[in-house]
């Protein structure tokens, strides 16, 4: 499971899973040369920063954002994605070039919105070893969020109002869910009994929130944590808080006999900083690199490792 989230100028993800691939933080500059499958190559363009598998000096991204403040993450969408054949007249791009394309060249979800109009989105791997991944998107500035869903019968392009996403089912179903939970609040429930009752404790208004990890509880919880949650000088915590609020515990989510799915890591783009700050399941500390301490007028990728360790602040 996995969810991502946009909150003010922050953007990123949970990243859960029960293995990792060797993801780095890897910076494309500028001048990097980005050789689409069915494009033509791509010179120059955007800067990104973001979480990636790098393979051969080549980043194959999980969620990024660019210079201009633009992010977007793929999310595990398994049964109901579904890319293309290549179409003569469209713009051609393998799903694993799919973060890439849209980084590179759009500054906005306005102008990301134009460029999905003539993208097709092709289900070409990238090698024997990496078959093609079944992901929705979610692409976000600092003002609105967008979902991608490439499905049997289309390219699907939502408004997301909610600014977060999970994985199954479809957006349109998650979003009707909330239906279902309008009336939770974080205020103290009346009592509609006409009986001596009494909220023995606070916090009874968002009773019957989901605590569950299961996709679509997980879209509730952190729907409610982020439309309640308020804003102030300390976003970028706050930001760590809501999408804490669906994080996986290891031992939680059997997904095979003593394996387990969990948090590896949590991704905060700061949009308009271009800081791509995270933390991992082992080691809380908030780490961050910066795009613009690096050269993006360069043409060589450059990653850094995640940090592994706990690493704890002592005072004395
Ligand atoms: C497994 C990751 C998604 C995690 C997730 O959504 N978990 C939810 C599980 S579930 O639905 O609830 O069961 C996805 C997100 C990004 C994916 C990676 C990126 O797409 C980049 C490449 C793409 C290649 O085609 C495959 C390897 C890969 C390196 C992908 C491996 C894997 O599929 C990743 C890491």
């Amino acid at each position: 499971m996995c969810t991502a989230l946009s909150f003010n100028q922050f953007f990123g993800r949970n990243l859960d899973y029960e293995f990792s691939y060797g993801e780095r933080v890897a910076v494309t500059p500028r001048n990097y040369d980005f050789h689409f499958r069915h494009l033509d190559k791509h010179e120059s363009h955007y800067a990104l920063i973001g979480m990636a598998h790098v393979f051969e000096e080549y980043p194959l991204y999980y969620d990024a954002m660019n210079e201009k403040g633009l992010g977007m993450a793929g999310l595990n969408f398994v049964g109901n994605a579904k890319f293309y054949e290549a179409k003569e007249g469209k713009n051609n791009v393998a799903a694993f070039e799919f973060i890439s394309w849209i980084l590179s060249q759009c500054a906005s979800v306005k102008e990301a919105r134009v460029v999905l109009e003539n993208t097709n989105v092709c289900a070409t791997p990238f090698n024997e070893h990496f078959p093609v991944a079944e992901l929705h998107y979610m692409i976000s500035d600092e003002n609105e969020s967008i979902v991608v869903e490439c499905m049997e019968d289309g390219m699907h392009v939502y408004d997301n109002p909610t600014h977060v996403l999970t994985n199954n089912p479809p957006l349109p179903m998650q979003l009707f869910r909330l239906n279902d939970y309008m009336y939770l609040s974080n205020k103290q429930p009346e009592n509609n009994f006409g009986l001596d009752l009494t909220a023995y404790s606070r916090g009874f208004g968002a009773m019957g929130l989901p605590g569950d990890l299961s996709s679509g509880s997980r879209f509730v919880r952190v729907a409610y944590t982020r439309a309640n949650a308020t804003s102030d000088k300390n976003d970028l915590s706050q930001y760590f808080h809501i999408i804490g609020s669906v994080e996986q515990q290891k031992g939680l989510c059997e997904v095979e006999p003593g394996k387990y799915e969990y948090t590896i890591y949590t991704s905060c783009c700061d949009l308009r900083n271009g800081i791509y700050y995270y933390t991992t399941y082992n080691n809380r500390q908030i780490s961050g690199v910066n795009m613009f301490n690096e050269d993006l007028d360069g043409e060589t990728l450059i990653s850094y490792p995640t940090i592994e360790e706990e690493m704890v602040h002592m005072q004395n």
